[in-house]
């Protein structure tokens, strides 16, 4: 891939190949909290860390997308991908790459792909995607992503998280709602056949979600892909096979 050299992987492929097996220890300072001190324990250790370093990806969340796709298959020459919670940029990095978005590699085929990322976070643009600024929650979010895609997506996405309470249920619910809200807008937007991917708690997606997207989408899965940490409650859920909007039980019931 071409972008500046900067977008990250060398195909586009994530791997922490070659990862040196790291153990570096953090000594306690005076001015450094104890919790501070295991972050930066962990992120010094941290393979992917290290990997995307090497490889120009913002974040090591780059392979956990990297990693669903290279399983799963839905980035496509030529799709049309939205990314909602996209900072610093790493997911944008590899859907650019893989569907040869506009100001990227139009690779063999010489087809351009589009991807639209949102965040409420101001970031760096990353050559290849269209970035909105934008909290999704606000009034009309939806409707500028609409605007700006003009037509159908093939894949939604969302890593959207807001920032931790410490309380287990407040988080729990928050993300949830989160990954609710993205869900519709994947039902209003997704082409036939599409890809819906989004962050969820460990535990799975809520009842009522899941019945939504397996009403929607031939296939519905949890996944946890080897870079999302294991110690870690995250993981995702993988919708595919938008049955489109016509078949949509909402639809019929209006
Ligand atoms: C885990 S990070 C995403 C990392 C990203 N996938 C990457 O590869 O770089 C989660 C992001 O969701 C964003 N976010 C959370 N709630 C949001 C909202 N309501 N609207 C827009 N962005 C939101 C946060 O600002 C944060 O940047």
């Amino acid at each position: 891939m071409t972008n500046s050299g900067k977008t990250g992987g060398k195909s586009g492929k994530g791997g922490t190949g070659g990862a040196r097996a790291l153990k570096v220890r953090v000594k306690t300072a005076r001015k450094r909290s104890n919790s501070s001190t295991r972050w930066l324990q962990r992120q010094l250790n941290d393979p992917y860390v290290h990997a995307a370093k090497r490889e120009g990806y913002r974040s090591r969340a780059a392979f956990k997308l990297a990693e669903i796709d290279d399983k799963y298959r839905f980035l496509k020459p030529g799709g049309r991908v939205v990314d909602l919670g996209c900072a610093p940029g790493g997911w944008c990095q590899v859907a650019v790459a893989r569907v040869k978005a506009e100001g990227g590699d139009a690779g063999a085929e010489g087809r351009h792909g589009r991807v639209i990322g949102l965040d409420y976070l101001e970031m760096d643009p990353v050559p290849g995607a269209t970035i909105l600024q934008l909290d999704f929650l606000s009034e009309g979010a939806d409707d500028q992503v609409k605007e700006l895609l003009a037509g159908e997506a093939d894949v939604v996405l969302s890593d959207m998280a807001a920032p931790t309470t410490g309380h287990k249920q407040t988080d729990h619910m928050r993300i949830m709602s989160l990954c609710e809200i993205a869900a519709h807008f994947a039902t209003e937007v997704l082409a036939p056949g599409g890809t819906f991917l989004a962050k969820v708690l460990r535990g799975g997606t809520e009842n009522e979600l899941l019945v939504l997207l397996k009403q929607h989408f031939k296939t519905v899965r949890h996944v946890k892909p080897k870079a999302s940490r294991a110690d870690s409650a995250e993981m995702y859920v993988l919708a595919q096979g938008f049955k489109g909007r016509s078949e949509s039980p909402l639809d019929d019931a209006e």
